[in-house]
């Protein structure tokens, strides 16, 4: 089997804590870590049973022992990781490279995905790095690919237009274009779901999907062309959707996925559901990428409370669209 690669993610946080246990929890054989050794190192403490951190090259050599979790060091290397629940750049360092480490293993094959921790992406800008965050580094570092942000729980899906960036300029962001992407992507995500003709739904920008151009015309002249343009395409897409219910009427059962205009309007309602239950997804790499719904949770770091779930959830949905991509390659 071919392992997926699980980046640390920032080392001030509590990514390294949440991946050891995914990983101690889904199996070794499942993925081998990526990032800094003094953070590893710090975090197997924080681990309730007796595992143990094996060094390795490269993601085929194969695990010493039973409790051994194998990670490749992406360094820097230092004699002690940044101190817990501060923004540093040497975390954001840290965490960036152990990334790039992980999209290059992907782009070669010798990971079959990767599984992202959280990373502060105030730590990464002050690190100098110019994305912010995974998505759009992976999609540069892939390509310069097309994407979009998904997020899933067991009850609703939704795919972002627009991702980081601040609300005034989402609006602008959200043209016709965009739109357009993202129903695309969500169609072909849904379909590697292995749902057979999807039914997306677009919500509004505005209050009430516009009010029929009371409060604002983006609807009537963006979005429902782009809906257009889409069902030219063949997709089964329907809106625009007022944002304030269109959730509810996905979550029972009428539409498959919903497309957000922004980040907000789309994350709330799945966060809200839960944080231990959503996964974040990139659609549009040429490899599988996932990541929990939450970051580097700060206020709790190095206390080992961090709950794994929505990490081990981020594992196991990893591991079934690599399979599937296996298996339709
Ligand atoms: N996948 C990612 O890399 C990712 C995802 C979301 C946010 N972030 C980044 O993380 C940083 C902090 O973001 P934030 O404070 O807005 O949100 P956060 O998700 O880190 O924390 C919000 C609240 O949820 C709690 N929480 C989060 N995950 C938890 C877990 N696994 N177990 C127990 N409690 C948990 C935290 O303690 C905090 O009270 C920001 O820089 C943000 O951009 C990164
Ligand atoms: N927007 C994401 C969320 O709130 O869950 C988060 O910031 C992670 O984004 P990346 O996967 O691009 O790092």
């Amino acid at each position: 089997m071919t392992p997926l690669a699980i980046t640390l993610g920032d080392p001030a946080g509590i990514g390294p804590e949440i991946a050891l246990k995914a990983l101690a929890g889904a199996g070794t054989q499942a993925g081998v870590l990526l990032g800094q050794r003094a953070a590893a190192e710090r975090a197997l403490t924080l681990l309730p049973d007796d595992w143990i951190l094996q060094e390795v090259e490269s993601a085929a050599e194969a695990t010493s022992a039973p409790n051994a979790l194998r990670l490749i060091d992406t360094g820097p290397s230092v004699a002690a990781p940044a101190p817990y629940g501060a923004i540093a750049a040497e975390a954001g360092q840290a965490a960036y490279a152990a990334i790039r480490r992980a999209i290059a293993l992907a782009m070669s094959g010798e990971v079959s995905g990767i599984v992202t921790a959280p990373i502060h992406k105030e730590a990464l800008s002050a690190a100098g790095v110019p994305f912010p965050g995974h998505t759009e580094m992976l999609a540069h570092h892939a390509g310069g690919v097309q994407v979009a942000m998904m997020l899933a729980n067991d009850e609703i899906r939704t795919v972002l237009v627009t991702i980081h960036v601040a609300l005034r300029d989402a609006v602008a962001l959200a043209d016709f274009d965009a739109n357009l992407r993202a129903i695309r992507l969500a169609h072909e995500g849904c379909l590697a779901f292995g749902i057979a003709q999807p039914r997306i739904a677009v919500a509004g920008l505005n209050p009430h999907a516009g009010e029929g151009g009371l409060f604002g015309r983006e609807e009537i002249e963006i979005i429902a062309p782009a809906i257009a343009a889409a069902r030219d395409e063949g997709m089964e897409v329907s809106g625009p959707w007022p944002g304030d219910t269109v959730f509810m009427q996905a979550r029972k059962g009428q539409f498959d996925v919903v497309v957000a205009q922004y980040h907000d309007q789309g994350l709330i309602p799945v966060k809200y559901m839960g944080l231990e239950e959503g996964v974040n997804i990139t659609l549009g790499l040429p490899f599988v990428r996932t990541s929990p719904d939450h970051g580097t949770a700060f206020d709790i770091a190095g206390t080992g409370k961090a709950d794994p779930r929505s990490m081990s959830l981020a594992l196991s949905q990893a591991l079934r669209m690599a399979e599937a991509r296996c298996q339709g390659a």
